[in-house]
């Protein structure tokens, strides 16, 4: 991976309700897939930045879904930023765990139907997880960013990232979200893709 692979292409001033980040446009050079990364403060003192790695959830991100807990992490994950003034998200377009859009449709299609998270993406033929985390490794190096204390509670990530080479010195847990409809994918993330999210 290098910067001819993940070129940073443009940058601007983004206002939100969690205040006011820098937001940066990437591109994979190998798919047109494009990513961004959210940046508050300074990043690049050498100091460990509170960082959220979020996979694109078109559902649960911007369509207010209760199938799942992403809108919420995101939330609290720029809330957290905002109470540091200081931190990165970075926002890759890794849809349905890197499946893609139509994809997950079909596999809450089989949810529908009774298979859970797991299931419903091996009944489709499809992995459990296709993302590609070393695009991350790319965007921090291109912010400054030397190691980060990192808004997760999926541990097989973080082994994942630490195998790209991305130092993480701090597991910050990021439990948030929980209603009726999501308990049951819930319980399977933490039963069967080991997610800590439970006491
Ligand atoms: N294929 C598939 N993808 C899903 C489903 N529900 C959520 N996703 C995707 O899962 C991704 C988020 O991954 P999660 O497994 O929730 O969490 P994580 O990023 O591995 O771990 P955390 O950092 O703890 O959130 C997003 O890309 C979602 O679009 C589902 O039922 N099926
Ligand atoms: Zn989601």
């Amino acid at each position: 991976m290098n910067s001819n692979i993940i070129q940073h292409i443009t940058s601007c001033r983004l206002p939100t309700e969690y205040g006011v980040f820098q937001m940066h446009g990437f591109v994979d050079t190998r798919s047109n897939q494009e990513h961004t990364a959210l940046v508050m403060g300074d990043v690049a003192d050498g100091n460990a930045v509170l960082s959220r790695i979020h996979s694109e959830c078109l559902t649960g991100d911007a369509l207010f879904s209760q199938k799942c807990d992403c809108g919420a992490q995101l939330q609290a994950a720029m809330q957290a930023v905002q109470a540091e003034g200081r931190g990165v998200i970075v926002y890759l377009r890794q849809e349905g765990r890197g499946i893609g859009l139509i994809n997950k449709i079909r596999a809450y299609a089989l949810q529908d139907q009774g298979l859970d998270t797991v299931e419903a993406n091996l009944a489709l033929g499809l992995p459990v997880d296709a993302r590609d985390f070393s695009i991350a490794k790319y965007i921090y190096e291109h912010l400054g960013v030397q190691s980060v204390r990192l808004l997760t509670n999926n541990p097989e990530k973080i082994q994942t990232l630490r195998d790209c080479g991305i130092e993480i010195v701090e597991r910050i847990p990021l439990k948030v979200g929980e209603n009726p409809e999501n308990i049951g994918y819930l319980n399977t993330k933490a039963d069967k893709l080991h997610h800590l999210l439970k006491d």
